[in-house]
């Protein structure tokens, strides 16, 4: 089942930027979906588009079954949207924080508090009960204002960068509770993001945007695989041994370059795949000793640069 789909999308702005061009995008419901891109690529747009706040020039979206221009209100009570900003009341104790926002979303009192005891379990915010909210770090506001918007129990969750600023452990306590948010409530997640990393420790599905476009999507997995995997990794037992390869390599004409790192060499070469069985080849020719040989999987980093980095965009000019 879809949670969104959206066709078309376009977002123009009156100074005549076009934020949205023509997107078209369809985020499964119960999944983590992570929104990357660079600076301008039409992220927030994009977010307040689907959370209501402004309205696209043309296109269409559906959300959880229903028309987004048709019905706005019924689908604003079922989404929920965490704001980079935290929105705690810190004159309010952290109950006090979670009941008022039960109440704001009309939960009727005996489910606002059962659904409030989950929620403080779920997020290990028991520890905080017996301090003023005023006194909580950074990352526990956030995990406060990410459960005080699950109160409503949202069918969609919206995150602009949810991490942004937030030390090493507070970002893992973020990502332990989005994963929970995800199993346990099965609340679509659909986020923005930065970090890579965070994209691809989290995500079911990435979409990497430019310009208003996407320029891919698929699971972190599969977005690895985008860019081809022209790097060979030959191992040895020791350093010796493989400047000993490097040279010969180097004479063979087999790669492009190859350069030394310890007791391996890396290979550059047109296409890893088709190389590695005759660098295979080659090695036990020569009788060089190897340990290991394998195509170097790219990081998701380097996806992004080669999909989104300025030697794209002069090509594409
Ligand atoms: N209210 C606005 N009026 C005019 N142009 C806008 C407005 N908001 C955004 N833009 C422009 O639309 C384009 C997309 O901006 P948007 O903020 O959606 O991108 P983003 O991917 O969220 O970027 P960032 O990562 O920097 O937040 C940019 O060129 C931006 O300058």
């Amino acid at each position: 089942m879809l949670a969104i789909e959206i066709e078309d999308l376009v977002k123009e702005y009156r100074n005549g930027v076009r934020a949205l061009d023509r997107l078209s995008l369809r985020v499964n419901a119960g999944e983590i979906f992570a929104l990357l891109g660079p600076n301008g690529a039409g992220k927030s747009s994009l977010i307040h588009i689907l959370t209501t706040y402004s309205k696209p020039s043309s296109g269409k979206v559906t959300m959880l079954g229903k028309d987004l221009r048709r019905a706005p209100g019924e689908i604003r009570r079922q989404i929920a949207c965490v704001a980079q900003q935290v929105s705690i009341d810190s004159h309010l104790s952290l109950m006090e924080n979670l009941l008022f926002q039960s109440r704001l979303y009309k939960v009727d009192a005996k489910t606002a508090h059962q659904r409030i005891r989950t929620l403080i379990d779920s997020f290990g915010l028991s520890p905080y009960l017996r301090y003023p909210t005023a006194s909580y770090s950074g990352g526990v506001k956030r995990r406060l204002d990410l459960a005080m918007n699950m109160v409503s129990l949202p069918r969609i969750l919206f995150l602009d960068e949810p991490t942004v600023g937030m030390d090493v452990d507070s970002r893992k306590a973020m990502w332990e509770m989005l994963l929970r948010i995800r199993d346990d409530f099965g609340t679509t997640i659909f986020l923005t993001t930065h970090y890579l990393e965070e994209a691809d420790r989290l995500s079911d599905t990435i979409c990497i945007m430019k310009r208003g476009r996407e320029v891919a999507r698929g699971t972190p997995a599969s977005l690895r695989r985008y860019t081809r995997q022209n790097l060979l990794r030959l191992g040895f037992a020791g350093a010796e041994q493989a400047r000993r390869c490097q040279a010969a390599l180097e004479q063979s004409g087999l790669a492009t370059s190859a350069s030394l790192r310890h007791d391996s060499v890396l290979v550059d070469v047109a296409d890893g795949r088709t190389a590695i069985s005759a660098v295979n080849r080659w090695l036990l020719e020569q009788r060089l000793d190897f340990t290991a040989i394998e195509i170097v999987e790219p990081s998701l980093e380097d996806v992004f640069l080669a999909l989104t980095g300025p030697a794209r965009q002069e090509s594409e000019a």
